[in-house]
């Protein structure tokens, strides 16, 4: 993004502040050595000049309203300008649940209607859906139109597996999607408006408290960044985060297993993004110690085979109350 450096201190004026200790992810081009490497060592950066969305920079509410077809797009509705994700078949292992947002199907221009009418006090809009083969020639075009060379080159260069989806977000300006991780690799493409991520490698894992395995909101962090509970959650304030800001053009690897937080900054209006997830590459050799995102592999794995071999979601933390208090500890 060419101006993102003459808008930077409008950008980060606008920005939340954190108590946390923030370095900055580098800002290069992907014609740089050290992008490269960063890439290969599984460290996240932005990439001011892939091209890699360019035929679909020109994308705007009209536009997408007019191409995007007759398909269903998911629309998640907010009381807050949080969006935080939940597992749909995950709500029955915690008693009263209760969703943090609706999710609805509908057209794409009824969405755009909807955007457009909404007053404060409405319930807060955002899209969240994976292209498919129901969308408009254009749309299809400006897809075909992707700089499928680069990315493909890099997924094979790191040896990741097949590209699973390019999930398309349309949203609000000041939408939040708290902090999370994914178990693929991502190169997340901005198109319009500008989001702020706050990245933490997975050795974090001890200061962000995920929610169990078996709950919808697994591999989400339980603490509310603006409201942190110290007393349940000591460790957050040792966290250490990064910061990427990206505007359109600007491509952000977002490494596996990564916590990221989804800020999109207020005041540029409707903000536009896609992103590619690829699913990870052949397991690597063990070597000792373990590295950070291999341990929460590991954590992972052992959770879920409690969860079933208990068959209960209520027996496993006694079980591993039992398993540590006193013996462990
Ligand atoms: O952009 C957002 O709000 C969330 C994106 C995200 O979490 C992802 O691409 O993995
Ligand atoms: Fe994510």
């Amino acid at each position: 993004m060419a101006d993102l450096e003459s808008q930077g201190s409008d950008v980060k004026f606008h920005l939340k502040q954190y108590n946390f200790q923030i370095e900055n992810v580098p800002r290069l081009s992907c014609t740089d050595a050290k992008a490269e490497k960063l890439i290969s060592n599984g460290l996240p950066v932005i990439l001011t000049d892939t091209k890699l969305v360019s035929s679909a920079l020109h994308w705007d509410l009209d536009y997408l309203s007019e191409n995007m077809g007759e398909g269903d797009f998911t629309v998640f509705l907010s009381d807050t300008n949080k969006f935080m994700y939940f597992d749909d078949k995950k709500i029955e292992n915690v008693k009263d649940f209760k969703q943090p947002t609706q999710m609805i199907e509908m057209k794409f221009p009824e969405f755009v209607t909807r955007l457009r009418s909404y007053k404060e006090g409405d319930k807060r809009l955002y899209m969240q859906q994976a292209l498919n083969d129901t969308v408009g020639r254009r749309i299809v075009m400006d897809f075909l139109g992707f700089n499928w060379t680069w990315i493909t080159e890099q997924q094979k260069k790191n040896k990741w597996g097949p590209l699973t989806s390019n999930l398309l977000l349309v949203g609000m300006d000041s939408n939040i999607t708290p902090a999370h991780y994914d178990e693929q690799e991502n190169f997340f493409a901005q198109i319009k408006g500008c989001k702020r991520f706050l990245l933490f490698d997975p050795s974090n894992f001890e200061c962000l408290y995920p929610f169990p395995v078996y709950h919808p909101h697994d591999r989400q962090s339980q603490v509310d960044f603006d409201n942190p509970d110290s007393l349940r959650f000591p460790k957050f304030q040792d966290a250490k985060a990064f910061e990427a800001i990206v505007g359109p053009g600007d491509v952000l690897y977002l490494p596996m297993y990564w916590w990221h937080q989804v800020e999109s900054v207020p005041g540029h209006g409707t903000v536009i993004s896609v992103n590619f997830w690829y699913k990870a590459g052949p397991t690597e050799k063990v070597q000792y110690p373990l590295k950070a995102h291999q341990r929460v592999a590991m954590t992972r794995n052992i959770e879920k085979m409690i969860i079933q071999a208990l068959n209960d979601p209520t027996e496993v933390a006694p079980f591993m109350q039992a398993m540590v208090l006193g013996r462990y500890t």
